[in-house]
């Protein structure tokens, strides 16, 4: 899936624009980041983008399909947030398999395919035999798994992460994002990454896009942007990492 961003502006009441006229490419397939300074608008726009957030003005288009009016639950994309939790009252397979209960009718899965569906997360995360613990039994890195299999048990059409790594260590942090860089070349999804840290969007995004003041800077590969900095802003913001 390819979405384009198109022009889009928002404000929240008594601010001045968070977001001004942003525009952005992401490309089938790709793991593109969206990184820069506290309050450069990252989030807003990744909400923006998941439909919890509409724009003022502005556009989304998503292989062709306007979707600027769709609403979040209809678009159809997967989400991990660092504070989205699972659902403590359920084990792990309830958990990967809520997004498939809760669909329409007419596309939900039948219970055994929805059971196989969930065997098969369940290997593609490590963690086979794990379904029937709940999350109060897990570590903080099989439970950022375990969001990641929830994201994925839709096949969603576009993969959103919200700075999912920040409640962990460095060592968990590291594992996790390369098991989840893994995953994601394995689905093919097309994935958004918001984060502060350089070092991560580096280490995992086809592309990084650096925000400053709710616009892109510059978008490059991470060998673009360390070679050619576009801006004295993206220099000394690379810099001081
Ligand atoms: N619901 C809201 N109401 C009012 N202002 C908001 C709201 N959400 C965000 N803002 C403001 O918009 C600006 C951009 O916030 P946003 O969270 O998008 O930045 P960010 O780049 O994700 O920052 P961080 O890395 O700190 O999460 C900030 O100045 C913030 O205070």
């Amino acid at each position: 899936m390819t979405l384009q961003i198109e022009r889009v502006s928002k404000s929240f009441d008594g601010t001045s624009a968070v977001l001004e006229d942003t525009s952005l490419t992401v490309r089938d397939g790709e793991f593109l980041a969206l990184l820069g300074p506290s309050g450069s608008g990252k989030t807003t726009l990744l909400n923006v983008v998941s439909g919890l957030t509409r724009p003022e003005s502005g556009r989304l288009v998503l292989d062709g399909e306007d979707i600027t009016d769709l609403s979040a639950g209809r678009r159809r994309f997967g989400m991990v947030f660092q504070s989205y939790a699972l659902f403590r009252h359920m084990n792990v397979a309830d958990n990967i398999a809520f997004g498939l209960r809760v669909m329409d009718r007419s596309e939900r899965p039948s219970k055994a395919e929805r059971r196989e569906r969930v065997e098969e997360l369940l290997a593609m995360i490590d963690m086979v035999g794990f379904g029937e613990r709940y999350p109060a039994q897990l570590s903080g890195g099989q439970r950022q798994r375990v969001a990641m299999a929830r994201a994925l048990a839709i096949r969603p059409r576009l993969l959103l992460l919200d700075e999912p790594f920040s409640a962990l260590d460095a060592k968990v942090r590291r594992e996790l994002r390369d098991s989840v860089r893994d995953l994601q070349q394995r689905v093919g999804v097309t994935t958004i990454l918001v984060t502060h840290d350089q070092a991560e969007a580096f280490g995992i995004a086809d592309r990084v896009a650096i925000m400053r003041e709710g616009s892109i800077e510059q978008i490059g590969t991470p060998d673009e942007l360390r070679a050619h900095p576009a801006s004295p802003f993206v220099e000394s913001f690379l810099n001081a990492a």
